[in-house]
């Protein structure tokens, strides 16, 4: 735990007493230059005060740093034998939505300091639910200014019973009070003498033992692809590496990995940290390159994920936004840039659900736009597909931000929500009719493979069979569908998988109906071949998964149409194998090879194999 590092966001009101708290840690765990110091005593002693005045520090120096800067957010370090700190002092004023969830979105904790004279007001509901909305998975309370209300033990309870009532309402993690005088130190860094029925730690001690360890997102390994270092000889690293942040999981050297939204699979070579150090291992949140061990196509803004764990694509997403711009409102059809990880695109609003009163947590559906410090639900159309996960998942893949492109100044925050929801007043609409009742069982039999792998030959095989043998099956192959179900489509990476998509349901719903299907499609995608399995599986339907193995080689051999000349002679793009990338199937059920023989022996093997 020792040197752990814990990001600390403050909330409350200039007179709450946050900057002599931040003051306090700092000066008592003793991170302050003596000359800063000294000079701070004496400013205190000319105005008479019996104490330090902490927060000249604080606020001396947020106002030498906010020059300039728009987003008043101070930084201030500090560390303890067993952690390292960063607080971000977000002001209280007007700002403070803008403020805070800008400084407080990477936050590991968030201190709300409450007046004990005071109690709960309506910006500490704002601040806790902010907190919430942000994902902070720590919250501790200070109940501050208690030697104004003689350190009583009843004024705390209240206090902290009226909060509880509150946060009920919001997703809030872990939850602490403390009882505090930051002016005199009482339970900041050492324990108050004046409060001694308070049994917890000071807040120091707090900050210092806070478990944080499994707060991180371990399971998907993300990383946003940069900068693309380019092969430069003079410096003696001739290699082709991405730069960037990983933003979840860990990633080790000899990885298999895919990058999206190509699809494109390799393994990865070597990984550097900080300074060029080799690692044999990198995890979030470290600034690493990576060299991968094909040369694919990656530029910035795509992303690095492991075969079986990807984040959303997808060009619509649900969200919650602030707003952050003061000369302009967010309407319904205007267009930003988004920055979505390392991702740029255009995105539209393409509707405002709802804008949030974070007084009241009131949702105010009739709202047509948001202002300054407002926050909304909406959704938003990219132009092109956008890499991420909900924000309560991962925190750094599921934030992005909205640019104005006529003045390039950042106009919003929002946290993914997911992918826009598909019509929810559509209700599933049982029918009388059991599977069990019909008087054939079906299943699909799902052939992915090359153009030319043998596919269709196969799969015309295994339908002649089964109907001869008094099954009822029934043939869905890719070329054919794409004459009428899907002549809309396209060989783009989005056109084919919803070509795959379409093609699962329809496979579903005849197999429900009883039949064998056979499916032929290249299917190229992993992913979506997963998800035709799931399809399936939801319904209780059997899917069985055919892997026709042959080599690039011999389909561009075979050429029985023609097309992997014409590819080669660039007359047809995007085509599988050659500039379209096929994703070889990790967990097919069964693998064809041209060594089998023929397909009516493969086929008559298939069957035996699966008892049909
Ligand atoms: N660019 C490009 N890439 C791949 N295939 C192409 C392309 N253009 C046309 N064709 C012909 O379309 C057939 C593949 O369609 P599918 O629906 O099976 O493809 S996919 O699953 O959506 O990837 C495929 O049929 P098969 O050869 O039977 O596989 C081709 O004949
Ligand atoms: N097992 C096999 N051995 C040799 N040639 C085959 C085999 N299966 C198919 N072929 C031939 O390969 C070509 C492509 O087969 P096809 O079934 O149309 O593939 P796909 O549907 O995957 O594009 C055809 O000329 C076919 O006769």
């Amino acid at each position: 735990m020792a040197g752990e590092l814990l990001r600390i966001a403050t909330a409350g009101s200039v007179d709450d007493g946050k900057s002599t708290l931040i003051g306090r840690l700092l000066y008592d765990s003793k991170s302050i230059f003596t000359d800063q110091l000294e000079a701070i005593e004496r400013t205190s002693a000319s105005r008479g005060d019996e104490f330090a005045d902490l927060s000249l520090l604080t606020d001396g120096l947020r106002a030498e740093r906010e020059q300039g800067i728009t987003i008043d957010v101070a930084y201030r370090y500090f560390s303890t034998p067993e952690r390292k700190f960063i607080i971000a002092d977000s002001p209280g004023h007007v700002q403070y939505t803008r403020n805070m969830v800008t400084g407080a979105s990477t936050a590991d904790l968030a201190i709300i300091l409450i007046d004990a004279r005071k109690g709960v007001l309506e910006q500490t509901r704002r601040h806790a639910f902010l907190s919430s909305l942000l994902g902070i998975p720590h919250l501790t309370i200070c109940v501050n200014k208690m030697d104004l209300v003689d350190f009583s033990q009843e004024r705390f309870e209240e206090i902290r019973d009226e909060f509880v009532a509150f946060s009920a309402k919001l997703a809030v993690g872990d939850l602490t009070f403390i009882p505090i005088s930051a002016l005199q130190g009482d339970n900041v860094v050492t324990r108050s003498e004046a409060m001694d029925w308070y049994e917890g730690r000071p807040l120091l001690g707090h900050l210092e033992n806070v478990y944080i360890s499994s707060d991180r997102n371990l399971i998907d390994a993300r990383f946003g692809v940069q900068y693309v270092i380019r092969p430069q000889r003079s410096d003696g690293l001739d290699h082709r590496g991405y730069a960037g942040t990983v933003g979840g999981g860990a990633f080790s050297v000899g990885d298999k990995v895919v990058a999206l939204p190509s699809g494109f699979g390799t393994t990865i070579k070597r990984l550097w940290g900080p300074g060029g150090r080799e690692l044999t291992e990198a995890f979030a949140p470290m600034a690493i390159s990576m060299e991968l061990s094909d040369e694919i196509d990656i530029v910035r803004g795509d992303m690095i994920v492991r075969p079986n764990n990807r984040p959303y694509v997808d060009r619509d997403v649900d969200a919650m936004v602030c707003w952050f711009s003061e000369s302009s409102t967010l309407t319904p059809g205007a267009s930003y840039s988004i920055l979505c990880g390392t991702r740029q695109a255009r995105v539209t609003v393409s509707g405002l659900k709802y804008r949030l009163d974070v007084n009241t947590l009131h949702r105010d559906e009739q709202a047509t736009s948001l202002q300054l410090n407002e926050i909304g639900r909406l959704t938003l159309h990219a132009q092109q597909p956008l890499l991420f996960d909900e924000y309560r998942r991962n925190r750094h893949t599921g934030s992005f931000i909205l640019i104005d492109e006529a003045t390039n100044a950042t106009v919003a925050a929002g946290m993914i929500t997911g992918p826009v929801a598909h019509d929810t007043n559509v209700v599933w609409q049982d029918t009388k009719v059991t599977r069990e009742q019909r008087a054939y069982r079906g299943a699909t039999i799902w052939m992915t493979g090359l153009s030319g792998s043998g596919k269709s030959s196969l799969a015309i095989e295994l339908e002649r069979r089964l109907v001869a043998s008094g099954q009822p099956a029934y043939l869905l192959d890719g070329d054919n569908l794409r004459h009428g179900l899907n002549a809309d489509l396209g060989f783009s990476d989005d056109d084919r998988r919803e070509n795959i998509r379409r093609t699962a349901e329809v496979a579903a719903l005849f197999a429900d109906s009883g039949a064998v299907v056979l499916v032929s499609l290249i299917s190229p995608f992993e992913q979506e071949r997963q998800r035709a399995r799931e399809i399936h599986e939801a319904k209780g339907l059997p899917f069985h998964e055919v892997f026709l193995d042959t080599p690039l080689a011999e389909c561009e051999a075979r050429d029985a149409k023609g097309l992997y000349a014409k590819a080669r002679a660039g007359e047809i793009t995007q085509f599988t194998g050659i500039d379209s990338p096929y994703e070889r199937p990790e967990n097919a059920d069964i693998v064809v090879t041209p060594a089998d023989g023929t397909p009516a022996d493969t086929a008559a093997a298939i069957l035996r194999n699966l008892g049909l």
